[in-house]
C-alpha cells in the first residue's frame, strides 16, 4: 500500500507492467515486461513506434480493455485491474480512431455521452453535466455548433467533438488512439496543438500513440518510444533526438533522419558528385532535388560540374566544362543535368 501512495502524484503510473496475450492455455506472446512508466499532471505523451511494435497492446492494456500478464496500471493511485466499467470510466477516457458515423445525433448529444459514468440509470443530465459539456464544448471551440448533427462536420471537427466528449467525461487521464489518423495537415498540426493545450489547461495527462513523427516531435511533453522486444525509451523529444534514439528506432535504408531539421529524408543511391555554390532556402531546395535526382551535393570543388544559385534573380547557373548555361527553375535545372547524365 505504500508503494502506491508513493506514486499518487503523478497521475498515470505502470509498474512492471507485461504485455502481450496468451494463447491456449499455457503459451504467453509477451510482447514487452517490466513496463515502468509515469505521466505527470498537464503533461501530453506520445507514443511512437513502428508497426507492430505493441503500442496498441500497450495502450489498450493501460486501459484495461486487455488484461497484463504481469504487474498492473494505476491512475491516481488506483489500479485499474479488476475494477468495473464504470469505475473506469471516471479514472480515464478513450477517443478511438474510428470515424464515428452517427448521423442523427447532435454534437451536444455525443458530447453529453461522456457524462454517462456520473448520470443515473435513466441517464438523466443534471445542470453540472450540462456545465460541463458546455464547457467541453468551449474548450474545443465547438459551442456554436452544439445543436449540429454530427453528419454535418467535417473530420477535424468530429475529432474534436470526441475529444469534448472525453473532456465532458472529466477523467483525469485522456487516452487516445492515433487521433489525427484521418486529417489532413492542418487539422493534424490543430488537434496536436488543442491536445496540448488541452493538457496544460485542464492539469490532466494525455496520452496518445501516433505515426506523426513530426507533429510529435514538436508537440509532445514527452515521448515513450517502443521498439519489438527493446526497452521503452522516454524522454523530452530533442533528448530522443540528440541521444540516436529516434534514428536507431526507426532505421531504415530507405531514409535517413536529418538530426539538424528532425525530418526523415529519403536515402537515394547517389552516382554523382556535384558542387552547388550557394546556401540558404534556395539551397536547401536545389539539394533535395539534385539528391532525388541521385547527385551527391558538396560546396567543395568536384567532379566536371558545379551549379552556382542566383539569389537575386532565382536562377540556377551550371558550370559543366567550359560550357555555362542560366535556368530558370529547378525543373529545367533538372531536365539540362538529364541531357548529359545520358552521355556520361
Ligand atoms: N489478438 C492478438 N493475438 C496475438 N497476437 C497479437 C494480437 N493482436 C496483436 N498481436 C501481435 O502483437 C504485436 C503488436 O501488435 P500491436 O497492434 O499492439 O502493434 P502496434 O504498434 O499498435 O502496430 P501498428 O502501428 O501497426 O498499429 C503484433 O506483432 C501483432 O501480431
Amino acid at each position: 500500500m505504500s508503494e502506491i501512495k508513493e506514486v499518487q502524484k503523478d497521475i498515470l503510473v505502470t509498474q512492471d507492467l507485461s504485455i502481450g496475450y496468451k494463447q491456449g492455455k499455457k503459451e504467453r506472446l509477451c510482447l514487452l515486461s517490466d513496463i515502468n512508466l509515469t505521466i505527470r499532471r498537464g503533461e501530453m505523451v506520445c507514443l511512437l513506434g513502428p508497426n507492430g511494435a505493441g503500442k496498441s497492446t500497450l495502450m489498450r492494456t493501460i486501459a484495461g480493455i486487455q488484461s497484463p500478464l504481469a504487474g498492473y496500471t494505476l491512475v491516481e493511485g488506483i489500479p485499474i485491474r479488476d475494477r468495473n466499467f464504470k469505475e473506469i470510466a471516471q479514472l480515464l477516457s478513450i477517443v478511438l480512431t474510428e470515424r464515428i458515423n452517427v448521423g442523427n445525433l447532435t454534437v451536444y448529444h455525443i458530447v453529453s455521452l461522456g457524462r454517462h459514468p456520473y448520470t443515473s440509470w435513466m441517464g438523466r443530465l443534471s445542470e453540472e453535466d450540462n456545465d460541463k459539456i458546455k464547457g467541453a464544448l468551449e474548450q474545443v471551440g465547438l459551442l456554436h455548433y452544439a445543436d449540429h448533427f454530427i453528419n454535418q462536420l467535417s473530420d477535424g471537427e468530429r475529432q474534436r467533438v470526441m475529444i469534448a466528449k472525453a473532456l465532458a467525461q472529466d477523467t483525469p487521464l485522456i487516452m487516445l488512439d492515433e487521433p489525427t489518423a484521418h486529417l489532413d495537415l492542418p487539422n493534424r498540426v490543430d488537434i496536436m496543438r488543442l491536445l496540448h493545450r488541452l493538457a496544460r489547461e485542464t492539469n490532466k495527462a494525455i496520452l496518445l500513440s501516433t505515426h506523426e513523427l513530426d507533429l510529435a516531435l514538436q508537440a509532445a511533453d514527452v515521448i515513450w518510444l517502443m521498439a519489438r522486444g527493446q526497452t521503452i525509451k522516454v524522454g523530452a523529444p530533442e533528448d530522443l533526438v540528440l541521444n540516436g534514439s529516434i534514428e536507431e528506432t526507426f532505421h531504415n535504408k530507405s531514409f535517413i533522419f536529418d538530426r539538424k531539421t528532425g525530418n526523415f529524408i529519403m536515402n537515394y543511391q547517389k552516382k554523382q558528385i556535384i558542387q552547388v555554390l550557394g546556401n540558404d532556402v534556395m539551397g536547401f531546395w536545389t539539394q533535395r532535388a539534385l539528391s532525388r535526382e541521385g547527385y551527391q551535393v558538396t560546396c567543395e570543388e568536384a567532379g566536371n560540374c558545379s551549379v552556382k544559385l542566383l539569389e537575386d534573380t532565382m536562377e540556377w547557373e551550371i558550370h559543366r566544362n567550359e560550357e555555362v548555361k542560366k535556368c530558370q527553375s529547378i525543373q529545367e535545372l533538372l531536365a539540362y543535368l538529364r541531357t548529359f547524365l545520358v552521355f556520361d
